[in-house]
């Protein structure tokens, strides 16, 4: 099956800001994609280059088989809404409706429609005296009313209230449930991306340094504790993402795909918000070992 996006050491350069460096990935078609990192870790500037809204410096892309926005067909597969969710100011929700369904060959004109009516958007209303919640709502309606292969969304919760935040990712997993979008969405709330997500990108000053199906990464990361040692006195495979220690004690996430078999750590589970953490803490360490791939 081809891949949903399919990234070989690509890289973007803006004048002396290096936005991407090196990123491979291979993300399987159809998932939903967490993509999270801190500001300016460049997530906004992978999805624009999946969305073909700028090309890369180095390095290559695919996005369901194409190269970003090389013709109509391609653009037909891909959604894109980006951070500051543009809409025309002057125009109507019921306008942009209209605009969605001229320019888009696979528009649902009657899931626009049920969803405008849903969140209770006046068509009549211009999009300028919408609420930047409402505004993001309306962009959000025409990426999913185009119904494309792969739904990019930069921040797309970042202006809802909490009640619109939830009911947004429920309407989004009902729409991949139905029609089997795959999605990529940035997001710095990673409780929502583990209720929503199934495969995590995480970058960090750049670089990818956690990518895989969220499951795996659950379940290959875990807490030791134990009497105080040297993290460099593990086995080989057993990955140390961080390290704190007391006294006597010494506490570690470390990642691996073989049991635990020394009886000295007590191992616990950890979830995945302290997993991102923990990588996000450590940059220098996440950079200079070679990024973590869980694939099935
Ligand atoms: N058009 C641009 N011109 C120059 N530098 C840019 C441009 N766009 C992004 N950058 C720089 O590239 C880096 C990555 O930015 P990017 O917007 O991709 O980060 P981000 O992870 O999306 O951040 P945030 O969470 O704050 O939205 C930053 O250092 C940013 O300043």
């Amino acid at each position: 099956m081809t891949a949903m996006l399919r990234a070989r050491g690509l890289g973007k350069r803006y004048r002396r800001r290096q936005a991407l460096t090196d990123c491979t990935l291979d993300i399987p078609a159809g998932r939903v994609v967490g993509l999270v990192g801190p500001n300016g870790a460049g997530k906004s500037t992978l999805l624009n280059l999946a969305a073909g809204m700028s090309s890369p410096t180095t390095g290559e892309i695919e996005v369901c088989g194409g190269r970003p926005g090389s013709g109509p067909e391609q653009l037909a597969k891909v959604g894109f809404v980006a951070q500051d969710t543009p809409t025309y100011a002057n125009l109507t929700v019921a306008e942009h409706l209209r605009l969605g369904a001229r320019l888009n060959p696979g528009w649902d004109a009657d899931l626009a429609r049920r969803r405008v009516e849903h969140l209770g958007l006046d068509p009549a209303q211009r999009a300028g005296r919408l609420s930047g919640g409402q505004r993001a709502q309306l962009a959000l309606t025409i990426g999913i009313a185009k119904r494309p292969d792969v739904l990019l969304l930069d921040e797309p919760v970042a202006a809802l209230d909490p009640l619109a935040r939830r009911g947004f990712l429920q309407d989004l997993m009902e729409t991949v449930a139905e029609h089997g979008v795959g999605v990529v969405l940035s997001s710095h709330l990673i409780t929502d991306v583990e209720r929503v997500c199934d495969h995590l990108v995480t970058l960090v000053d750049s670089r990818v340094v956690l990518a895989g199906e969220i499951d795996d990464l659950v379940a290959t990361h875990h807490r030791l504790t134990g009497p105080r040692r040297d993290p460099a006195t593990l086995p080989a495979d057993q990955h140390v993402v961080a390290a704190s220690h007391t006294d006597r004690q010494t506490t570690l996430l470390v990642r691996t795909e073989s049991p635990i078999l020394d009886p000295s750590w007590t191992v616990g589970a950890v979830g995945l918000e302290d997993i991102v953490l923990a990588y996000l803490e450590s940059p220098s360490a996440a950079t200079s070992r070679p990024a973590l791939e869980v694939l099935r």
